[in-house]
């Protein structure tokens, strides 16, 4: 099979990277797997039929693609990445800031949980970085905006973990009510103590949630099959699930639910959005839950409506300060409140596990690795959530001398007329662009095209004032 290989522009141009150095040789020993079905980047279509062969488009050497992955990704994420001859490391932890940028100097692919913050600091150091995969929900952990401007496309996994995350809620909302993880607690320093006094049933309670996306909203359809009443308020208007019902504010929500649980993304307007006021607002013995983000929640606020007696018990699974790996790091030195939230009784503290079951990590493994596979194979953004989505018909295997450019600029007037007279010459076969914000993404198809002159091509495309990266896939 012919190799497809790819030239891509570096963010300076001293990296020593695939692209600069402009090596055009591709690795005998590369054995290259097509990703498995469901993978729309590879479904095979041509001019000439629709059985026609998909092209694999694939870097110029795929063991030169160096990926790290942080945080215990799946097994399925690293096979998929692996199977592809990518260079892939792989840590059990998060990494220190330090670290963190030492060794994200020279990879092309990161792939992250919750916990790895990308900020502008970290990412100006990554000078080869084309794409993060983010093997969760939650991307509020990396800078989007810096990344977009940068040409570096992000991926994250929207709900492939939101059932397990609804799951937990509903066990603690019955673990609450019940106080069994004082009763459990209890019986294994040796006690045996058999009450009823605010022990309840779930049955006819009324929860409120906050946030009724995909966690939310299933969450909502499993406390009515339990025989809760569910109201919710969200800042959008929602197709309330069965027989829940939407609600105009968050005062309205606090006032009515015997359980509170937060399902918001991290945003500054969710920023303690639960403090001390909106305690006040909840009726007196309720119980609050939070498997959204730490920041949600103010802690401080919680241990006092809990010591008052007004928060019968509370579920926290997500805290402001979490720490990079496994061990015994729960103490005042991580979060100052350690010490007084743990003296609290009926309070479930977990450590960041809604998403982490097997089905749900198993699943993100695959859909990420998968998504960042598309991309760096063939430049398809479908899913990006942080670049417009772009996507082409593969090329295939009877169009033998085609490349396909891939240009990300500034999203300002006049730039595809420059980019199509440098690809005037040739005959493009089709072409997407698409622009989100400041930054546009265009994708074209050319054919006739032999390899000096796609070193041509993309010199004069790395030319454009309006470049922000290049990249060349044939
Ligand atoms: N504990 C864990 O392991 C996990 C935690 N999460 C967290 O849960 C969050 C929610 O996840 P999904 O339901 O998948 O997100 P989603 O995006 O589907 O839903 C979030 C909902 O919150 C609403 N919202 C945003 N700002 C709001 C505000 N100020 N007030 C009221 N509503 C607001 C949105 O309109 C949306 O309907 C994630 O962003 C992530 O931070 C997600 C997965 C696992
Ligand atoms: O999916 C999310 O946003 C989560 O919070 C779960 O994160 P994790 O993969 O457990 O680091």
């Amino acid at each position: 099979m012919a190799a497809a290989r790819d030239i891509r522009s570096p963010h300076n141009n001293d990296s020593h990277n695939v692209s600069s150095s402009l090596n055009f040789s591709t690795s005998p020993t590369v054995s290259f797997h097509s990703p498995s079905s469901g993978y729309a980047g590879s479904i095979p279509i041509s001019r000439t039929g629709p059985l026609a062969t998909a092209k694999h488009l694939k870097p110029f050497a795929t063991e030169d693609i160096k990926v790290l992955l942080l945080e215990n990704v799946n097994q399925t994420g690293r096979d998929i990445l692996s199977q592809q001859g990518y260079q892939v490391e792989f840590l059990k932890s998060s990494l220190p800031e330090d670290q963190l940028i030492e060794k994200i100097k020279d990879v092309h692919v990161i792939g992250i949980r919750s916990k790895t913050k990308l900020t502008a600091r970290v990412l100006k150091e990554a000078k080869n970085l084309i794409v993060i995969g983010c093997f969760c929900i939650g991307t509020n952990q990396v800078d989007l905006q810096y990344a977009a401007d940068h040409g570096i496309a992000v991926f994250n996994s929207p709900f492939s973990n939101s059932r397990s995350v609804a799951e937990l809620v509903i066990a603690e909302i019955i673990a609450l009510a019940r106080q069994l993880g004082d009763r459990s607690n209890e019986m294994h320093l040796g006690t045996w103590n058999k009450v009823s006094n605010k022990c309840w049933e779930i049955r006819g309670k009324t929860l409120g949630i906050i946030g009724y996306g995909h966690i939310g909203s299933q969450l909502s359809v499993l406390a009515e099959a339990m025989g809760m009443s569910v109201i919710f308020y969200d800042v959008v208007n929602l197709m309330a699930m069965g027989t829940s019902k939407q609600v105009p504010t968050l005062e309205a929500l606090l006032a009515e639910s015997d359980f509170v649980t937060c399902h918001v993304p991290e945003l500054p307007e969710t920023r303690n959005m639960i403090t001390q006021k909106q305690f006040e607002q909840m009726k007196h013995g309720s119980y609050l839950i939070n498997a959204s983000r730490g920041s949600v929640v103010d802690i401080p606020a919680l241990v006092h409506a809990m010591r008052s007696g007004k928060i019968a018990g509370a579920a926290l699974d997500v805290y402001p300060n979490e720490p990079a790996g496994n061990g015994d790091y729960f103490n005042d030195t991580l979060n100052s409140w350690s010490t007084d939230l743990c003296g609290l009784k009926n309070l479930i503290l977990t450590p960041h596990i809604g998403g982490s079951t097997e089905e749900a990590q198993s699943a993100i493994g695959v859909e990420v690795a998968q998504a960042l596979v598309r991309y760096v194979n063939e430049g398809a953004t479908l899913g990006a959530v942080n670049l417009p989505e772009v996507n082409l018909r593969s090329l295939t295997m009877d169009e033998p001398s085609h490349a396909r450019v891939i240009f990300i600029h500034k999203n300002i007037p006049g730039v595809l007329r420059m980019v199509n007279e440098i690809l005037g010459d040739h005959n493009v076969d089709k072409q997407m662009t698409d622009s989100r914000g400041d930054v546009a993404y265009l994708m074209a198809d050319i054919s006739d095209v032999d390899t000096a002159t796609i070193k041509d091509l993309y010199e004069r495309l790395e030319g454009l004032s309006s470049r922000i990266m290049t990249r060349i896939l044939y």
